[in-house]
């Protein structure tokens, strides 16, 4: 039986200045979903102990609050190493839930080969999550055919988004306007971007930040050592070459969540 979690009530009500307005009540007219920037973080600023090594960070309580955020989503967003490393359920596990968040995973290059086994399509047979929407670039070809069928199978599918190939890296990319355009034409009226730490740092660019509604950050009393996959954007500088700090939150709030503490704030005044 999968684990079930409870979130307290009085926890839930210190998060709801951060939140999306409830689903019910989600404004599909916006021009573009509500983000909220959530994940959990070492003392040393990383996700986990290395590229591809799920690590533990959240306590229960945190871990909790994760999957209460689930229920406030109407998306959950990934980048594919974290499918690739982790094989995520992507589902929302709070005792009673009856609202499931869409997974998204952002694979521009079709690195992931869905399989039938993958935890995120046993939980949608067992009617515990949904499938996922693959973004990738808008002129793949030769998607294979049994990825294809598998998905549609489950109420998944692709979704092609217009994409640039990296002058540095030479792979597809995607601007995060591409990205949320492409959610809220599914009508996908807020999303939680989850990780790793290449979305995580591509999302915090400063060109980005009006984008960002919301930022709840889990941080666990652990130092994970170097090496590990680290948030930590690219550096900003000013016009002489000197660097400044890339994002400071505002309206900041913090929440002991047992050994835990939860960060929230705003990159937009
Ligand atoms: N502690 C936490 O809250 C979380 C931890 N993790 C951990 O993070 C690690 C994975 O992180 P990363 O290796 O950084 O990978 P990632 O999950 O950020 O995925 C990186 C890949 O996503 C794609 N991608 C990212 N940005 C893109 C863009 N703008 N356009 C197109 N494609 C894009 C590219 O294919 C890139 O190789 C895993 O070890 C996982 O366990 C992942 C999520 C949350
Ligand atoms: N909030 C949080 N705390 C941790 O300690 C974590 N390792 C993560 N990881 C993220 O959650 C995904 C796992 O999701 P499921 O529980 O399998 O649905 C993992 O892929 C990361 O996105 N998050």
């Amino acid at each position: 039986m999968a684990e079930q979690l409870t979130f307290p009530a009085e926890s839930a009500a210190v998060l709801e200045p951060r939140l999306p307005p409830k689903l019910e009540l989600q404004d599909a007219t916006r021009s573009r979903p509500f983000v909220t920037l959530t994940f959990a973080t070492s003392l040393d600023s990383s996700l986990s102990l290395a590229p591809g090594v799920r690590t533990r960070l959240s306590g229960p309580g945190s871990k909790a609050m994760t999957h209460y955020l689930r229920t406030r989503h109407a998306a959950i967003l990934v980048g594919v190493s974290t499918v690739l490393a982790d094989d995520p359920a992507l589902n929302c596990r709070i005792a009673g839930t009856s609202h499931q968040p869409r997974p998204i995973v952002v694979d521009a290059n079709l690195r992931w080969t869905p399989r039938r086994s993958d935890k995120v399509f046993e939980v949608c047979r067992n009617g515990a999550g949904l499938a996922p929407f693959i973004l990738i670039g808008a002129d793949a070809s030769n998607l294979p055919a049994a990825s294809v069928e598998l998905l549609h199978e489950h109420g998944g599918k692709y979704i092609r988004v217009p994409s640039a190939r990296s002058e540095v890296t030479g792979r597809l990319r995607f601007s995060w306007d591409d990205i949320l355009a492409a959610l809220q034409a599914e009508n996908l009226t807020s999303v939680m971007v989850e990780g790793g730490g290449q979305i995580i740092n591509s999302l915090l660019d400063p060109a980005y930040h009006e984008l960002i509604d919301s930022v709840i950050v889990t941080i666990a009393p652990t130092w994970l050592g170097q090496g590990g996959v680290v948030v930590s954007p690219e550096r900003v500088t000013d016009a002489a070459g000197v660097p400044l700090p890339v994002a400071r939150l505002s309206h900041v709030s913090w929440h002991p969540f047992g050994d835990d503490v939860v960060l929230c704030g705003t990159l937009r005044e």
